[in-house]
C-alpha cells in the first residue's frame, strides 16, 4: 500500500526529488505544496506529511500536522533556535516526528562512526567539521554539520562556546577542547560533510559525499513510513535505521 503524503516544499530541489522517487518507494504525493499554497487544500487525504521547505515554515506545518494526528518528517534546516523549541513544543509528545539534518543512510553512518571514533581517540585528537554545498544553499553550517557537532559537543563533554566557525585574525593556538567548523558555499555541489580528528603525528578523516538528491529523498519516505502507528516523540533518522547503541 502506498503512503499518501502531503509534501511541503514540492517545487524545491528536494520536493523535486521525492516527487521522483516516491512511485518506487511506495509512496504517493496526494498534496503538493509551495509558498502561498494552502496546506490543507486536499489534507484529509493524507496520512503523513514531509516538509522541505524554509526554516520559518516548519512551526506552522508541524501545528497543522498536530491537528490533524499526522506522522511529520521534518527535513529543512536553518531553524532559529526560537524555531526549533516552538516546533519541540508544538508537537510534544502529541504526534510521532522524524526530525533530521541529513535522511541518507550513508550520512547517518558518519554519525554513528565520528561517535565511535570521538570515544576511541578521546581529547588528544582534535576535532574538526567541514561541509561544502551548492551556492544556493541558504544556511550556514549545514543541518548535518549541527547533528555532527552535537554527537562530537556530546562525546568531548564541551559548552557551546567551545565551538568555533571559522578562523581570522590573531586567533591564538587552538585551545585542546576546541570543534573548529568551516562552511564551503559554491556550484552544485550536493553536500560533503568530514569530520577531522587530529593527533599528533597522525589524521583521521571521515567523509560523506553526496553525489545525488535521491538519497535524502529516499531516505524521507522511509522514514514517514517508519513513523505510521509510532508512539508520539521526536525521532531522528538514526532511530529510523536502528543506529542507535
Ligand atoms: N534533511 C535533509 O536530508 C535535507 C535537507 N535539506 C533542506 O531542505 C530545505 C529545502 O531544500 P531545497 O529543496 O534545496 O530548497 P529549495 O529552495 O529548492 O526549495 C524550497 C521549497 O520550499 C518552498 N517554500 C518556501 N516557502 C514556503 C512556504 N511558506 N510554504 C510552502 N513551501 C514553501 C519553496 O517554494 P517557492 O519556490 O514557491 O518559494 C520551494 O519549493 C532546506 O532547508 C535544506 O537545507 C535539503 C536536502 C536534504
Ligand atoms: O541544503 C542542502 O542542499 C542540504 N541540506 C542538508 C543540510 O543542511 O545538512 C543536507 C544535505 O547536506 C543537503
Amino acid at each position: 500500500m502506498s503512503l499518501k503524503l502531503l509534501l511541503n516544499g514540492s517545487r524545491g530541489r528536494m520536493g523535486i526529488a521525492i516527487s521522483a522517487i516516491a512511485q518506487d518507494n511506495n509512496a504517493e504525493i496526494v498534496s503538493a505544496c509551495d509558498a502561498g499554497d494552502d496546506p490543507r487544500a486536499n489534507i484529509d487525504a493524507c496520512e503523513a506529511i514531509i516538509d522541505f521547505s524554509f526554516h520559518e515554515v516548519t512551526a506552522s506545518i508541524a501545528a497543522l500536522a498536530v491537528e490533524k494526528n499526522l506522522p511529520l518528517v521534518i527535513g529543512t534546516t536553518g531553524h532559529t533556535a526560537e524555531e526549533k523549541a516552538q516546533i519541540l513544543s508544538t508537537v510534544d509528545g502529541k504526534i510521532p516526528v522524524v526530525w533530521a539534518g541529513n535522511y541518507s543512510v550513508g550520512v547517518n553512518t558518519l554519525n554513528y562512526l565520528t561517535r565511535k571514533a570521538a570515544t576511541i581517540l578521546g581529547e588528544q585528537y582534535e576535532p574538526e567539521v567541514l561541509e561544502m554545498h551548492h551556492h544556493h544553499k541558504k544556511d550556514a553550517p549545514s543541518g548535518t554539520a549541527e547533528r555532527l557537532i552535537e554527537i562530537l559537543k556530546d562525546s568531548y563533554q564541551l559548552a557551546d562556546e567551545q565551538v568555533v566557525h571559522g578562523r581570522e585574525g590573531l586567533v591564538g593556538a587552538r585551545p585542546r577542547k576546541e570543534i573548529g567548523v568551516h562552511a564551503i558555499r559554491g556550484g552544485d555541489i550536493v553536500g560533503e560533510h568530514t569530520v577531522y580528528f587530529c593527533g599528533d603525528g597522525e589524521r583521521i578523516e571521515l567523509t560523506h559525499r553526496a553525489t545525488d538528491r535521491k538519497i535524502f529523498a529516499q531516505g524521507a519516505v522511509r522514514a514517514a513510513q517508519w513513523a505510521v502507528g509510532k508512539t508520539p516523540g521526536v525521532y531522528n533518522m538514526e532511530d529510523v535505521l536502528g543506529l542507535v547503541d
